[in-house]
């Protein structure tokens, strides 16, 4: 296939008339950007040509010569059941619209009708076929466990199962021309994401990303639209948008949870009509793009409160990946790791320093608010400091362990730790919570006695002690075993750390 034709399977206009078959594909070219199309003016021919191109849509009259395009329809649908056939008629009578129906059409329009409903409709039928094309490549990709490109996915260092799903995801969706959303909090790599989306796409056009946040209106239309000259004042000539600047490729949005309410109901536009008008002027242009859009806030509870517009979000979230954070594939924690001690040595000239035991458990039992930029510059700082074979602990011990008070503070009103008591049950003893908490400390730590000690707040020689004592005693039974014993262990370590 060509690149950047649109849509990625082919639309084949079918009518004896060459007038009509000129018309409907400067239409459909100008007022929805669909470039992949074929005409056939003869109907003998349309099922060879169908057998010979990768056909998704059929738009079909009724009245021709040779065969008819009744017969044509039954044709196609026995034999591609895939394809959506469209009749657009002459004929406006009810009768012969619901026989296409019945024979299995998917739409039917009268060549009267307006050209702003046709399109539509057709428009709506190419959606239909993408997700059934999606769907496909989806079950491709889950059935046999594999990627088509890894190489695109290659800087983006993970073997979380979540995300080689998300990876799935977007090579099912790589030839949609249909908005992506990203979301997921700060910093877990959706900058990547939209890059991996780029590269998936085979567009040939550049990836054109702009910030929103905090861009009042005026600047981000001029932005994303562009000017004429003398559009304001200072406009002293003409300048393309990032909208046009992205033609044949991409453009990223990020941040698009801080989008102005008037600059929504822009982008909304733009991406209902897929056109744009340019400051200043009253020509309109055609958005040549795909859009991809990020956002580190919470869009569902957005558009609920009215902060975000319902309408953009559904436009927007045509297609949506969610980014895991980092404390959700703690199994990536060591390729990391390990990938940015390699990177910051090189970076700063410097042997590779050797990773402390006791490190990846202090970092497996750590929240990471800042996701994997957070760690990344924990590295790059630790290995700036670095000077003998062993990675110094004096960066990561202050920020990870109870050294630091802001981690205190977060892990004290972090509400997800308060755990329900059921009230028919009695509270545990505060020896029994101290037990607890130690036994999850040395869980947690890999037996390690000095980081368990750390983790919860106790000297070393406090937390043997303890252990002694604990391992002296005859095991008591325990009335917190009925279902939420582990919970009140996970209660001690937040909420006592
Ligand atoms: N899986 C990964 N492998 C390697 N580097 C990563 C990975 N994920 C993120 N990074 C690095 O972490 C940093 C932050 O990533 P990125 O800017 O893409 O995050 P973000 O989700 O877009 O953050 P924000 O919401 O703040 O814009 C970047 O330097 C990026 O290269």
């Amino acid at each position: 296939m060509q690149k950047n034709l649109y849509p990625q399977f082919g639309i084949l206009l079918v009518d004896d008339e060459e007038a009509f078959l000129r018309s409907m594909s400067i239409a459909l070219e100008r007022k929805a950007g669909f470039s992949h199309l074929y005409h056939c003016h003869d109907s003998r021919n349309a099922m060879s040509m169908i057998a010979e191109h990768p056909i998704g849509i059929v738009l079909l009259d009724m009245t021709m010569p040779h065969i008819s395009g009744d017969k044509l329809l039954q044709k196609i649908v026995t034999e591609y059941p895939d394809i959506n056939v469209i009749v657009i008629s002459g004929l406006n009578q009810l009768e012969i619209a619901l026989d296409c129906i019945r024979l299995g059409a998917f739409d039917y329009y009268v060549k009267t009708t307006e050209e702003r409903r046709l399109i539509e409709g057709i428009k709506r039928a190419v959606r239909m076929q993408e997700m059934h094309v999606e769907n496909q490549a989806l079950r491709r990709h889950v059935l046999t466990n594999t990627l088509e490109q890894p190489n695109v996915f290659a800087s983006i260092i993970t073997q979380d199962k979540g995300m080689h799903a998300v990876f799935q995801y977007l090579e099912s969706i790589a030839s949609s021309q249909q908005p992506v959303l990203i979301t997921g909090e700060s910093g877990v790599g959706k900058e990547q994401i939209a890059q991996a989306i780029h590269d998936l796409s085979n567009n040939t056009g550049p990836l054109v990303s702009v910030n929103v946040a905090g861009l009042d209106d005026n600047v981000f239309s001029d932005t994303l639209f562009g000017h004429r000259r003398g559009a304001f004042t200072g406009a002293d000539s003409a300048r393309p948008g990032m909208i046009e600047q992205a033609t044949g490729g991409t453009l990223f949005l990020d941040e698009i949870g801080d989008l102005s309410p008037t600059s929504q109901v822009k982008l909304l536009r733009l991406l209902q009509e897929g056109e744009y008008y340019p400051l200043g002027s009253d020509r309109p242009k055609r958005l040549r793009a795909r859009v991809v859009a990020a956002t580190h806030q919470n869009l569902t509870d957005k558009q609920a409160s009215g902060a975000f517009r319902k309408d953009l979000y559904y436009r927007l979230k045509i297609h949506h990946v969610e980014i895991p954070p980092l404390r959700r594939r703690v199994n990536d924690l060591p390729l990391l790791l390990d990938f940015f001690l390699t990177q910051a040595a090189e970076e700063m000239g410097k042997n590779k320093p050797t990773i402390p035991k006791e490190l990846p458990v202090l970092l497996a039992n750590y929240q990471w608010p800042g996701n994997i930029r957070e760690l990344k510059a924990l590295v790059y700082d630790a290995v700036s400091r670095h000077q003998s074979k062993v990675l110094s602990m004096e960066t990561f011990r202050h920020v990870l362990t109870k050294e630091n008070p802001s981690l205190l503070q977060a892990n004290l009103e972090n509400s997800n730790a308060r755990v329900f008591f059921p009230a028919e049950q009695p509270l545990p003893s505060m020896q029994e919570i101290n037990d607890l908490l130690v036994e999850e400390a040395m869980k947690r730590a890999q037996g390690n006695q000095s980081l368990a000690s750390r983790l919860i707040g106790v000297s070393q020689p406090a937390l043997s002690k303890r252990l002694n004592k604990k391992s002296a005693k005859p095991p008591k039974s325990n009335p917190y075993n009925c279902g939420y014993s582990y919970n009140h262990s996970y209660y001690s370590l937040k909420t006592l750390i």
